[in-house]
């Protein structure tokens, strides 16, 4: 039975007024929750392409680096030969390669920022590639438009689903603004997904966010690389669990992120996955993600070619310690959509994406 945390919120967070319907379907959103989420689009919709020499001069280049190698790993070990992805909040497809080098099928790309999706055009397209120009990929991909936290995406996607893998990198804090978001996003992954199928994420790790909050002698923290900022409405630095969600922070990023994030108390992540039948693998803060797979050769290896630590050679930069902190900041995690895999899956949705987008191809979906 889905249980409501909002019932008991008298005083507190969450501010808006959103409510989740009990019987499931119908989702209101109150006018503040468009304002931030607009707020979050335009920010990542601004955001131009760097050149290779801006992203190497980035204060943060390392810290990007070292994000790329724990999305890498993730995908190496979950991404399979042929599987059909969903990329949630795929951003301008700065995980495109990635994929093809795991070998899948068909790529589904859905991100907020209209000018976000625009560059994962071009890049897909790979006309306009600020890295380098690069051999076309190998898989079909269809790109939308559109607030996946919001939006029902069985709809839009039923001639694509089910996928084998959904992705969300860095991205599903910003469902957290409303339970009612929150849901939406938890049902659009399990709907599309088929039964076995896996969902990988990065995303803040509330635990650490809130150890720092009460560390800290006011409302904000954070050192020369980032600074995270609470409203007042937080100066006690006490959550109620029966409130998880609209507990909202100002994070600036150097070089990345300005905008509006949201606490996600992972306990509170983790059972309202299971009421979409979404089971945890595994959850992992990204300083214990580094250590694990630090271990294996293979992700000592990648490590060493993104040179997230410093190539090991005369390049004598490395990951500085302002940008391990924000590395803590964060956490990797695997869930699996309950059921058996079907022995036969067919796979007639590669089809219906194409190896070439033109922009009538991007599909806009408004609420
Ligand atoms: C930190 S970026 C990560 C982009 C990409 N996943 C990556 O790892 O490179 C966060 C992304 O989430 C997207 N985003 C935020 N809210 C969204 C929403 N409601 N629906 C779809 N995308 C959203 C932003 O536009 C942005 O591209």
């Amino acid at each position: 039975m889905k249980r409501s945390y909002q019932q008991s919120s008298s005083s507190g967070p969450p501010k808006s007024k959103s409510r989740h319907n009990p019987d499931g379907d119908a989702f209101l959103e109150d006018e503040s929750t468009k304002i931030f989420a607009k707020k979050v689009a335009d920010h990542y919709s601004a955001r131009t392409n760097q050149t290779l020499e801006e992203r190497e001069a980035s204060p943060i280049i390392h810290l990007k680096k070292l994000n790329n190698w724990i999305k890498s790993v993730l995908i190496q070990l979950y991404a399979k030969r042929g599987d059909a992805v969903l990329d949630l909040a795929c951003g301008k497809g700065g995980d495109l390669i990635k994929w093809d080098k795991a070998k899948i099928g068909y790529y589904v790309g859905i991100d907020i920022a209209d000018g976000s999706i625009e560059d994962c055009r071009t890049r897909y397209n790979g006309d306009a590639d600020h890295h380098q120009r690069r051999k076309k990929f190998t898989f079909p991909a269809r790109l939308l438009s559109g607030d996946c936290f919001e939006v029902r995406l069985d709809k839009a996607l039923a001639d694509d689903a089910p996928f084998d893998l959904c992705s969300c990198q860095f991205a599903m804090h910003y469902s957290w603004s409303t339970e009612a978001r929150a849901r939406r996003a938890l049902a659009n992954v399990s709907s599309l997904l088929r039964p076995g199928g896996i969902f990988i994420g990065t995303m803040p790790d509330a635990n650490v966010i809130v150890k720092k909050l009460r560390a800290a002698d006011g409302l904000v923290f954070g050192n020369s690389v980032f600074w995270i900022q609470f409203d007042d409405d937080f100066s006690e630095k006490k959550f109620k669990s029966s409130s998880p969600f609209g507990i909202k922070y100002k994070f600036h990023l150097e070089d990345a992120v300005d905008c509006p994030e949201w606490i996600v108390p992972f306990s509170v992540f983790k059972s309202l996955a299971e009421e979409y039948d979404l089971e945890l693998v595994f959850v992992k803060n990204s300083h214990a993600f580094v250590h694990e797979y630090m271990k294996k050769p293979e992700f000592i290896e990648l490590m060493r070619r993104l040179g997230a630590l410093g190539d090991g050679n005369q390049d004598q930069s490395t990951l500085s310690p302002d940008e391990w902190e924000v590395a803590y900041l964060y956490l990797a995690y695997v869930l699996r959509k309950r059921g058996q895999p079907e022995q036969n899956r067919t796979s007639t949705r590669r089809d219906k994406g194409k190896m070439h987008l033109e922009k009538e191809d991007i599909t806009y979906i408004r609420s």
